[in-house]
């Protein structure tokens, strides 16, 4: 269980982006952060592994404390909390395999990530990992040879070799197509499904969002003004979470997209491909 309790940050620049939020997440419960830009929620996310330092308020996962950590011990706990990003962030020149391994690094002593010789139990976790993702046919190839799809799984694989107790998602879909975004975002709950990993998921598209998500949190400058099922994302309430801004553009868009998608399978399926 993950429990933030007033959360608040203000930058040194005066800007409020958290005010007072107060949020628990269960453990297996995958939760959506929407909100429109500038609401706060890169900086909610970053304020639970403490890349921000939240200004006051508290959070803890499992119970223990995560503010008020020291350095060695801040180091233990970001282990446990596996980090996806937007833009994958794996290292090009290195292998898919190698870099889901790096995942261990928080694990092993400086002498192993010197020299990258992992043990056997972490080669067979990377290579079940591979296999859960769908990229086990592709583990020797570089990372810069992937598409952003396959990149995107690599990331994935990579925060689940740190068995973490939390993952903490950044906008994962947001460089990647509707189609695809939709399969990452399928392996993404299945997954957390499996291991019973609750998840924060900061996700600009509404539509995804609610065919994704359990539950979904609406920010709106730093405060929570949403918080329920998807499908108690009423029209009024998205007014409420963005204002003026036109999110009902995002969902004309899935629309189109999902019907282009239903008509492509049904050609295939006429000529029988
Ligand atoms: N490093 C920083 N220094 C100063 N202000 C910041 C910093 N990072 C974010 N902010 C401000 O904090 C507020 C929340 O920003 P944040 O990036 O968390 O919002 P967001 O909801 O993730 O937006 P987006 O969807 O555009 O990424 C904004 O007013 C932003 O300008």
């Amino acid at each position: 269980m993950l429990e933030l309790i007033s959360l608040k940050k203000t930058y040194k620049t005066g800007d409020k982006a958290l005010d007072n939020v107060t949020i628990s997440v269960p453990k297996g419960q995958i939760v959506g952060l929407i909100g429109p830009s500038g609401a706060g929620k890169s900086t909610l996310i970053r304020c639970i592994n403490r890349l921000v330092e939240p200004t006051s308020g508290s959070i803890s996962l499992s119970g223990r404390a995560v503010t008020g950590l020291g350095h060695r011990d801040l180091r233990a706990m970001r282990r446990r909390i596996g980090m996806i990003f937007q833009e994958y962030a794996l290292v090009e020149r290195l292998t898919v395999m190698e870099n889901v391994l790096s995942g261990r690094l928080g694990y092993v002593g400086f002498w192993t990530s010197f020299t990258r010789h992992y043990s056997s139990d972490d080669v067979s976790r990377a290579y079940h990992l591979l296999d859960r993702v769908g990229l086990l046919d592709h583990a020797d190839k570089r990372a810069d040879a992937l598409s952003g799809g396959q990149r995107q799984r690599v990331g994935i694989a990579r925060a689940l070799a740190q068995e973490p107790e939390l993952l903490l998602v950044d906008e994962p879909t947001a460089s990647l197509d509707p189609k695809t975004s939709r399969q990452i975002m399928r392996l993404l709950t299945g997954i957390c499904a499996e291991r019973d990993l609750p998840a924060i998921v900061n996700i600009h598209d509404v539509p995804l969002a609610q065919q994704f998500m359990q539950r979904i949190v609406g920010l709106r400058a730093g405060q929570v003004v949403f918080d329920g099922a998807p499908s108690d994302l009423t029209e009024d309430a998205l007014s409420e979470i963005y204002g003026a801004e036109d999110w009902h553009a995002m969902r004309r868009g899935v629309e189109e997209d999902m019907a282009a998608e239903a008509d492509g399978i049904a050609q295939l399926e006429r000529i029988g491909a």
